[in-house]
C-alpha cells in the first residue's frame, strides 16, 4: 500500500535537473578534455595488445617480419596505427596537464583549467597531423 504521508519523492523529483541528455548539454572544454582523456586511455590500453602482437610477429622469424610489414602496408592498418598514435599523443598531453595540476604548477582556477585544456587539445591535434605524416 502506498504511504500517503511521504512526500520525499515528489520534492526530490521537482528539484532535479530536467535535462540530462548529454548530447544536448553544451559541455565546457574542460569536460571534453576529461572525457577524451578517458577514451584515449582505453584506446591506448587496447593498443598495447595490438602493438605487442605485431611486434611478436615481426620478431618471430624472417617470414613473420615480412608478414607484419605486409599488414602495415594496408590503408586500414595504417588508419588504426594513426588512431593509436593520436590517442597516445592526446593521452600524454592530457596526462602531463593532469600531472602539472596535481603538482600545483597550474593555477587552480576555471580560466586556467579551460586554457590548459585548450592547449592540450591543440598540441594533440598537431601531434596527430605529424603522426599522419609519419604513418603515410
Ligand atoms: C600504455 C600507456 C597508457 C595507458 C594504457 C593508459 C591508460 C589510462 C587509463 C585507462 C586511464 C584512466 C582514465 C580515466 O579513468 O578517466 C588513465 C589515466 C591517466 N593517465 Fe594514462 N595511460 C597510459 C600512459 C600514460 C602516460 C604516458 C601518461 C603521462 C603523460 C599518463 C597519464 C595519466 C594520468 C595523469 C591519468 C589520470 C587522469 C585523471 O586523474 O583523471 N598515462 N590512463
Amino acid at each position: 500500500m502506498e504511504n500517503k504521508k511521504s512526500c520525499v519523492g515528489k520534492i526530490v523529483k521537482k528539484q532535479r535537473p530536467v535535462n540530462l541528455d548529454l548530447r544536448t548539454i553544451n559541455q565546457p572544454i574542460s569536460a571534453i578534455a576529461s572525457i577524451l582523456h578517458r577514451i584515449s586511455g582505453v584506446i591506448t590500453f587496447i593498443a598495447v595488445g595490438i602493438l605487442l602482437w605485431l611486434l611478436g610477429m615481426s620478431l618471430s622469424s624472417q617470414e613473420g617480419f615480412q608478414h607484419a610489414s605486409e599488414i602495415m602496408t594496408g590503408f586500414f592498418a595504417k588508419f588504426i596505427l594513426w588512431g593509436i598514435l593520436t590517442a597516445l599523443g592526446y593521452h600524454i598531453c592530457g596526462g602531463i596537464r593532469h600531472v602539472l595540476m596535481d603538482f600545483g604548477l597550474l593555477e587552480e582556477s576555471l580560466a586556467a583549467g579551460k586554457a590548459s585544456a585548450k592547449v592540450a587539445i591543440v598540441i594533440a591535434v598537431i601531434l596527430s597531423i605529424l603522426a599522419g605524416v609519419l604513418v603515410w
